[in-house]
C-alpha cells in the first residue's frame, strides 16, 4: 500500500521532518505564507533539492530515477504549467472526455487552447490531469484556490473518491481551517521550519 514517509527530510527552508502518511489518508498542511509549503512539495515531488529521505510504499526516493518517482508522486502546482498549445496534448492517451464532467467540464475542453482557458479552468484541468496519471501519493498545493465554492466541492469530492479508489497518500496544503477540517484527518501547520499540529476549525472558530 503507498504509504508516503519522510525521514529527516529538508529543503533550504524547511526541516529536518518526520512525517508519515498513511496509504489512503489525506494530511493537510497550512503555513503562513512564504513559510515554505510549496518548496516542500517540490522538494517532495523531487523538483528542487532536499536532503533526508522520502519513502513511498518503502522504496526510497534516492532509490529510484527522478522521473519515475515523479510519476508516483504527482505535484499539483498552485500555478499549473502546460507545455503544448493544446489541453488535450497534456492528457494521456486512453483519457475519456467524459471525465472532465467531475470538475463541471466540457468534453470539449480537451480541444481548447491552453491560452483560453481561465485561472479556474486551468487550475481544474491540472488536477484531471494529475489524477490521470494514477498517481501513488498526490500533492495539492492549493487546489482550490482558484475556484468558487461549487467548484471547491467537487474538487474536494473527486480528490476523496481517488483517495479512497486508489489507497493514495494526499498532502494537501490550504490556508482554510475548515476544508481541512472537511478533507483530512490530521492537519499540521508549518511554522519557523517544524511540523505542528494545527488549531482545529472549531478552535479557529471559538
Ligand atoms: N527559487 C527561489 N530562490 C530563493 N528563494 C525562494 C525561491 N522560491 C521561493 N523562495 C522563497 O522561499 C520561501 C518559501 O516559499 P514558498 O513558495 O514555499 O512559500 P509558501 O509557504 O508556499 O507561501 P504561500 O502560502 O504564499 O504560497 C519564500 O520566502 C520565497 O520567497
Amino acid at each position: 500500500m503507498p504509504e508516503l514517509r519522510l525521514e529527516r527530510f529538508a529543503t533550504r527552508h524547511v526541516g529536518p521532518l518526520d512525517l508519515r502518511i498513511g496509504a489512503g489518508e489525506c494530511v493537510c498542511l497550512q503555513g503562513a505564507s512564504g513559510s515554505g509549503k510549496s518548496l516542500l512539495l517540490r522538494a517532495l515531488a523531487d523538483l528542487d533539492p532536499h536532503t533526508g529521505e522520502a519513502w513511498l510504499d518503502g522504496v526510497a526516493c534516492s532509490a529510484m530515477p527522478a522521473p519515475q518517482w515523479r510519476r508516483k508522486v504527482v505535484l499539483v502546482a498552485a500555478e499549473s504549467q502546460w507545455w503544448h498549445a493544446r489541453v488535450g496534448a497534456h492528457f494521456p492517451p486512453g483519457f475519456e472526455r467524459a471525465q472532465l464532467a467531475a470538475l463541471d467540464l466540457p468534453g470539449e475542453a480537451l480541444d481548447w487552447e491552453v491560452a483560453r482557458c481561465s485561472t479556474g479552468e486551468r487550475q481544474r484541468l491540472a488536477l484531471l490531469r494529475a489524477l490521470a496519471l494514477q498517481p501513488a501519493a498526490l500533492l495539492l498545493d492549493e487546489p482550490t484556490g482558484n475556484l468558487d465554492a461549487e467548484s471547491s466541492a467537487r474538487v474536494e469530492a473527486l480528490v476523496a473518491d481517488y483517495r479512497r479508489d486508489h489507497a493514495a497518500a494526499v498532502l494537501w496544503v490550504s490556508h482554510d481551517a475548515r476544508q481541512a477540517a472537511r478533507v483530512a484527518s490530521r492537519s499540521l501547520m508549518l511554522r519557523e521550519g517544524r511540523l505542528e499540529a494545527a488549531a482545529t476549525a472549531a478552535e479557529v472558530e471559538a
